[in-house]
This record gives C-alpha cells, sequence and structure tokens, in this order.
C-alpha cells in the first residue's frame, strides 16, 4: 500500500508517542490504514546540544526547526511536535493547523527525598532544564538550589533515581503518554506551578499551500484546545522578546467562555507578576495579547533584560 501521509517527528520515546497517537487519530477519523501514515524521525539541533540551558543555546525553535525545514521542503507532509515547544512565530508558509486535545497540563514532583515541595530539607536540590519551573520553586521556597539538569524524561528519572538531585519537576502529560505516570511522587498545584504555555497538548503543523492535508489534519482539530492555545500563544507572543524571562499561563474554555491566567517570574524567583483575563470564545487572541501586554508593563524594562 502507498504512503499517503508523511508525519515529521523528533526520535524521543515521548515524541514518537506523540506522533504514533497523531497517527492513530488521522487513520481513525479518515479510515486510512495506519500503515499508509508514514512517521519519519527527525533530528533536531535541540536533540544534539544536550549540556546547555535552552534559554542560552537559542529557546524554543531549537526542537522544531529541523522539523520545519522538511515541512518547507516537502519531505514531510505534518510536523507533530509538543506545543510547548514551538516557538510563537512560524517560518513563513507554515501554519499550526490543528491541536490534539490536551492532556494534564500539571507539573509532577519526581522525589525520593520528599513528598512535596514544602517537605523538601532546607538547601535541597531541584534539577531542572525550564527556568520557569526554577523560578517557581524559587519563589516558594528561596533556600532551594536548581542546577541544570537536560535529557529526556527517561534521562532526568535515571538522574533522580541515581541522587543527582534530590528532586525534578516533570510534566504529567508526558510522564502519562509513555507510561511513566507511577513515577511522580506528587502532582503539583496549578496555584504555584501553572504550566509552560502549552504544556500537556501536540500542535499540528502544515504548509499554508497544502490544503488537502490542511483538511484531513482539521479532521482531528479539537476546539478547545485550539482555542486555548491561539489565547496562549497570543500572551507569549507579546512577551516573547527575552527567552531569559520565566513565562507561564493557562486558558480553559467552559461552555461559551474562556479564562486565562498568565505570569511572568524573575528567574530567581524573587519577583512574579499575574494578569487574569476571562471572557467569549471570539475574544481569544485579544484576551491574551492584553494579558501579555498588562504584565510587560507591570514588569518595566528590566524584568525583560534577563
Ligand atoms: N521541554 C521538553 C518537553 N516538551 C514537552 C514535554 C512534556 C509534554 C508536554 O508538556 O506536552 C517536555 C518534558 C517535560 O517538560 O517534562
Amino acid at each position: 500500500m502507498s504512503i499517503l501521509l508523511r508525519l515529521g517527528t523528533r526520535g524521543s520515546p515521548l515524541a514518537l508517542a506523540q506522533a504514533r497517537e497523531t497517527q492513530a487519530l488521522l487513520a481513525r477519523a479518515h479510515d486510512i490504514a495506519p500503515e499508509r501514515i508514514e512517521i519519519r524521525v527527525i533530528k533536531t539541533s535541540g536533540d544534539i546540544i544536550r549540556d546547555r540551558p535552552l534559554s542560552e543555546v537559542g529557546g524554543k525553535g531549537l526542537f522544531t526547526r529541523e522539523i520545519e525545514r522538511a515541512l518547507a521542503d516537502g519531505e514531510i507532509d505534518i510536523g507533530v511536535h509538543s506545543a510547548k515547544d514551538m516557538s510563537t512565530l512560524l517560518p513563513d508558509g507554515l501554519v499550526l493547523s490543528a491541536f490534539l486535545e490536551r492532556e494534564d497540563v500539571r507539573d509532577a514532583l519526581i522525589s525520593p527525598k520528599a513528598a512535596s515541595i514544602a517537605a523538601l530539607p532546607l538547601g535541597a536540590v531541584i534539577g531542572t532544564a525550564a527556568l520557569r519551573r526554577q523560578a517557581q520553586v524559587k519563589h516558594l521556597r528561596p533556600d532551594l538550589n536548581t542546577i541544570l539538569f537536560r535529557g529526556n524524561v527517561e534521562t532526568r528519572l535515571r538522574k533522580i533515581a541515581e541522587g543527582e538531585a534530590d528532586a525534578t519537576l516533570l510534566a504529567v502529560a508526558g510522564l502519562k503518554r509513555l507510561g511513566l505516570l507511577d513515577h511522580a511522587t506528587a502532582i503539583l498545584s496549578e496555584e504555584d506551578f501553572l504550566p509552560a504555555i502549552g504544556q500537556g497538548a501536540i500542535g499540528l503543523e502544515t504548509r499554508a499551500d497544502d490544503g488537502e492535508t490542511g483538511r484531513l489534519v482539521a479532521g482531528i482539530d479539537h476546539r478547545e484546545t485550539h482555542l486555548a492555545l491561539t489565547l496562549e500563544r497570543a500572551f507569549l507572543r507579546v512577551l516573547d522578546g527575552s527567552c531569559r524571562t520565566p513565562i507561564a499561563g493557562h486558558a480553559k474554555v467552559a461552555g461559551e467562555r474562556i479564562s486565562f491566567r498568565g505570569q511572568i517570574l524573575k528567574p530567581d524567583g524573587s519577583a512574579m507578576h499575574e494578569a487574569t483575563r476571562s471572557g467569549g470564545l471570539a475574544e481569544a487572541e485579544a484576551l491574551g495579547r492584553s494579558a501579555g501586554e498588562e504584565l510587560r508593563s507591570a514588569g518595566g524594562p528590566d524584568f525583560f533584560a534577563g
């Protein structure tokens, strides 16, 4: 049977799980044999550069650039990405056509030492690669120390098992998709650990001029997730000037309303600003922008200087 669609993805176990989920949904929605939807693994810069914080080596585009190049060049038809890893501005000619239904947006604590952040010993060491998690941890517990923890989910779990840090934070969504949620010591409250923009959602990117694939992908789009991501990404776009600013936010759809809480922090957790919005679904983009603008002026120029 001939190949009908080519999905491009990173090769990490989590990325492959997300690509298989996309493959299964497309096959079911359009009555296509799954083997006619090929999964192509593409190595990205983010998979190669492993020893430095992402904020220092070029931020978000790192996990998507090579996949986007393959998409633009027509080597694949759909780029499958963690929405969290996508930059707010897509290359010309590419569009985010659909999002799969969002998984749990929360972070999990993984620690052999304590059942909660509050119970960690004074001065305990948290391993994380995410500036947002570092800032939120320090905001709650200024005595805690953070060290750089990179690598995929399995690598980070191994580092904790080997004692390289006392605890780490990982997305519940990733642990669930990998069948590893039993490694979570506790699920952290969204109140204290507002997620990263896009956390838990899978974004499907296509070529703007490829209407046929665009239609197939639109058939598996999850409307509420799409609306939430529209708001969250508009918020992030306003604040995106510096990838050294920890940013968090979560939009939720309930009936015909959408609500949002967004947050910026200093990397050391010493300052934090929040904005909340709620309104009609048609306002999603405008609500995100206005929340971003509120936080941009609340933070002032030195907040974003890093
Ligand atoms: N930055 C890496 C990354 N990108 C997406 C996820 C998890 C899955 C998701 O948020 O959709 C992870 C790992 C993590 O943060 O634990």
